[in-house]
């Protein structure tokens, strides 16, 4: 058993050979049995990350490990939910899930895959090709979670339910990768729907890591301030700061306390992460790769 859900050392991933790097340098460490938000711009290379670790492309740089083994070893402990949410159009719901049984026999669990399904209330005899683009991601959430991974790799799972229907089923998946220690790796777009959801966070800009380690320490890390815009921020890192009128607002790193006429407060993860989306110049912070000093 390893305590090691991913880890990525100068992970790197080009599609052309001249092409720009998907991926760049990229080095992780994600623990197992945490629920981790991957966010970044389009384009930033989540997919990329997520379809990586899924075994479904190579690297061209750097090493993936998966579950103490490479992608492909992992294969039959992890689900993977693809952006588009493939699926075959032709059979029906309930065919879709006999053939998740078939595929895994040994774990497939048809009370978990039943129990999404039926949430949507589908209809087991309607066809793929006839269901909604939200019908279908809970048939795709049926299957990956019927197979009882121990790492699940989602990516924007939650894009085309409707906000109960998200509601529903991330409280049911959280709660299900809660009780048998699940590891689950999500991208998604929906930063203030992560919030009370994840308990790690990877933020990619341009195919780099820009955030990374345990959600707490992230959010610890920095500070909100607000003060007179003739303020001097002094020795802190500033990520973010932004003037309206005479009142200034920044996201800082502080080195030492923040003293002076500045307000403070410890920011949301949304602020954290839009800050850092406007700011795409701002200094990394990784949190968790110890070999490498934190900025
Ligand atoms: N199959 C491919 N062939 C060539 N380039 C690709 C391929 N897949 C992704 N890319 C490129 O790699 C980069 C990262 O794409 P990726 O899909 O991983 O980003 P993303 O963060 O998931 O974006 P989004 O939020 O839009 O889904 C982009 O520049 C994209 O054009």
């Amino acid at each position: 058993m390893t305590d090691t859900a991913i880890e990525a050392a100068a992970l790197g991933k080009r599609f052309r050979r001249r092409g720009r790097q998907a991926l760049d340098s990229c080095t992780f460490r994600l623990p197992t049995g945490v629920v981790c938000a991957v966010v970044g711009p389009n384009g930033a290379g989540k997919s990329t990350l997520l379809a990586l670790a899924a075994g479904l492309t190579t690297p061209t740089e750097g090493t993936l490990t998966i579950l103490g083994g490479t992608p492909s070893e992992a294969r039959e402990r992890l689900a993977y939910v693809a952006q588009d949410k493939p699926l075959h159009p032709q059979l029906t719901v309930g065919e879709t899930l006999r053939l998740g049984r078939e595929l895994n026999p040994r774990v497939w669990d048809a009370a978990v895959a039943e129990r999404v399904v039926a949430g949507g209330e589908l209809d087991p005899d309607a066809r793929i090709s006839t269901l909604s683009g939200g019908q279908r991601s809970r048939v795709a959430l049926a299957l990956a979670l019927g197979k009882r991974p121990a790492l699940l790799l989602l990516d924007e799972p939650m894009a085309d339910l409707d906000p109960l229907a998200r509601h529903q089923l991330m409280g049911m998946l959280l709660a299900d990768a809660a009780e048998r220690g699940t590891t689950v790796v999500m991208s998604s777009h929906v930063v203030a729907e992560l919030e009370g959801s994840c308990d790690h966070l990877l933020l990619l800009g341009a195919g780099r890591i820009r955030l990374s380690g345990p959600l707490d320490d992230l959010l610890a890390a920095h500070t909100l301030v607000t003060g007179p815009a003739t303020g001097d921020l002094g020795p802190h890192t500033v990520v973010e700061s932004r003037t309206t009128g005479r009142q200034l607002t920044a996201l800082v790193r502080p080195r030492g306390p923040v003293g002076g006429d500045w307000g403070t407060a410890e920011p949301s993860l949304e602020e954290l992460v839009l800050s850092h989306l406007r700011s795409p110049e701002a200094p990394e912070l990784r949190l968790d790769a110890p070999e490498e000093a934190a900025v």
